[in-house]
């Protein structure tokens, strides 16, 4: 791209496509090292700004960061809405930009949803594999909107579940989940059935109350909270 030529937009597909886990994985421990690193890392990213459009029960995120090792300034604008406000509109959606960090010019236009769905994800994966739980064999994901899919899909890649529970507040829902997966999922009737016993739980839901209480969690599980 040239200085003054427009910024490139990239769809949902595209990024999906780039975006394997695989290659995610890694590129994502070093950030999380660089952020970890201070001064060392390189990295400026200040806290994000959450703005609460109280009126529809809403929030814009304004999240930037600079990378000087990777020199790559980006930031990402997320909006979400406590109540689905349509069957089609996704709760949480995302856009990306891209700045050439010497002049300024915005060179990218992203979709930040697909990015949202799996960088969170694989974090949590990062996290888990790092922080290594006793035992592996129990995966529970409470919720089953986007980021259940998300982390069931990495979840079931990186690690050796030898059974997968979900439960949800709405059933069908959860159903629908295990359906568009061809591994076994189990479907619990409430979050206390998936809870207890499980090795790795994954809490992906828009509760404002709480859903899950320590005294279902076996010792030496490990908790995803988003
Ligand atoms: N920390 C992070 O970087 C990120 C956090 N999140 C958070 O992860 C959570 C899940 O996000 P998505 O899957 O994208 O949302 P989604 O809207 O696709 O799914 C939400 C799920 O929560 C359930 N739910 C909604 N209200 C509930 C309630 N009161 N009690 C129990 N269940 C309820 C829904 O039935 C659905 O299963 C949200 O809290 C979101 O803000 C999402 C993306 C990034
Ligand atoms: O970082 C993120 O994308 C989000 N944080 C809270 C809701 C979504």
């Amino acid at each position: 791209l040239r200085m003054n030529d427009p910024p490139v937009l990239i769809g949902a597909d595209v990024v999906k496509k780039a975006l394997q886990f695989e290659k995610l994985v890694p590129v994502l421990e070093k950030a999380l090292a660089d952020v970890s690193s201070g001064k060392e890392g390189g990295v400026v990213q200040p806290l994000r700004t959450m703005m609460s459009l109280e009126k529809y029960s809403g929030f814009l995120g304004i999240m930037p960061a600079y990378s000087s090792t990777d020199d790559i300034l980006a930031t990402k604008l997320l909006t979400f809405y406590q109540q689905k406000t349509s069957s089609t509109i996704p709760s949480h959606q995302a856009t990306v930009l891209l700045f050439d960090p010497s002049n300024g010019c915005l060179k990218a236009i992203m979709d930040g949803k697909v990015i949202t769905d799996k960088r969170t994800a694989a974090v949590s994966a990062i996290a888990t594999k790092f922080l290594k739980p006793t035992n592996l064999e129990v995966l529970c994901i409470l919720g089953s909107g986007a980021q259940a899919y998300s982390h069931y899909e990495i979840f079931t890649e990186m690690f050796p579940f030898k059974e997968v529970r979900v439960w949800s507040r709405n059933r069908k829902s959860a159903e629908a989940f295990a359906d568009s997966f061809p591994g076994d999922i189990q479907v619990c009737s409430s979050a206390k059935e998936a809870v207890v016993g499980a090795d790795v739980i994954v809490t992906v839901t828009m509760a404002t109350e709480p859903v899950l209480f320590g005294e279902w969690v076996k010792p030496g599980a490990h908790i995803n909270g988003m």
